[in-house]
């Protein structure tokens, strides 16, 4: 089955299109899980036990696991996500050249990691992408328009027909899109560009990060980010971070001196943050 349509399967049956993000920053997971063997694994799997039934997908991203045992917690996690009945799109990012994009596809493999999905980068063009969007089964989410202040250094640039650059990437993995598999990452702090990309890619799911610590607009991510009903908007550290004394942490979301430990209380936070993002999301639908 398609991913979108294993996605659409899940959205309806949580009743929610959160995408809970899973970036378990070493320095952030509360002291008592040191003791365990791989700390960002029992991490993850108290977050999933918490938030999985507001879940449409959970989105691990990879920066947080490229170690030896981070690759281990994450194979581990997204099994664990796949035994709740939730779909993974790892936030990776790929591309590169043909060979090489073929071993980075490999990671969507079962003997891989066996993610749903995954996000790619388009810059090097169709070739890099195609060991992925030739995978029917599996969801390839295209970079369009990111939401980090620097997304507008290059994604802005106007091109010689006068459109920005991050439009003929929408128009661009529109033609890419032969297997139904392609999405698109639009962030939730540039809700003109959303609006405007949405317009260019009427049927095609969008990613929405950038709700949450990046204090972007999720009424905006609802109304552009879904294409007849299916999309995803994301909220990593605003979630699995949630029982994080605010006080504790800088506004860049950086630890305070003092390490703190939290109990297991952070797992119940992060559940009740997942069902107020779902709530207010769904006020949007
Ligand atoms: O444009 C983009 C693309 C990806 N991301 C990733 O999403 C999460 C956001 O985390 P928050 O803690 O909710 O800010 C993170 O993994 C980013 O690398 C993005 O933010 N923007």
């Amino acid at each position: 089955m398609n991913f979108f349509d294993r996605l659409a399967d899940r959205i309806a049956t949580v009743d929610s299109v959160v995408s809970v993000g899973l970036d378990p920053d070493p320095a952030r997971i509360p002291d008592h899980l040191d003791e365990y063997d791989l700390p960002r694994w029992a991490f993850n799997r108290r977050i999933i036990d918490a938030t999985h039934e507001h879940a449409a997908a959970f989105k691990p991203n990879v920066a947080f696991y490229e170690d030896p045992d981070g690759w281990t917690a994450l194979r581990e996690t997204v099994a664990y996500a796949h035994g709740k009945d939730v779909p993974v799109l790892l936030d990776a990012k790929r591309g590169d050249i043909g060979n090489t994009a073929r071993q980075y596809a490999e990671l969507l493999d079962d003997d891989g990691l066996g993610a749903d999905a995954i996000t790619v980068n388009p810059y090097m063009g169709r070739d890099s992408l195609e060991p992925f969007l030739s995978r029917e089964d599996k969801g390839v989410v295209v970079l369009c328009r990111t939401s980090n202040p620097g997304g507008a250094d290059l994604q802005d640039l106007e091109l010689e027909t006068g459109e920005p650059l991050y439009e003929r990437v929408a128009a661009t993995a529109d033609l890419w899109n032969a297997n139904d598999n392609v999405g698109l990452v639009v962030g939730a702090t540039a809700p003109e560009e959303l609006e405007a990309v949405r317009e260019i890619v009427p049927d095609i799911p969008f990613l929405v990060p950038g709700v949450g610590a990046q204090g972007g607009d999720a009424e905006a991510a609802v109304e552009y980010g879904l294409a007849d009903g299916v999309g995803l908007v994301n909220s990593s550290r605003g979630i699995i971070f949630a029982g994080e004394d605010s006080e504790a942490h800088s506004a860049s979301g950086s630890r305070a001196a003092e390490p703190r430990d939290q109990g297991e209380g952070f797992a119940d936070a992060s559940g009740q943050a997942a069902k107020r993002l779902k709530k207010r999301l769904n006020r949007y639908r």
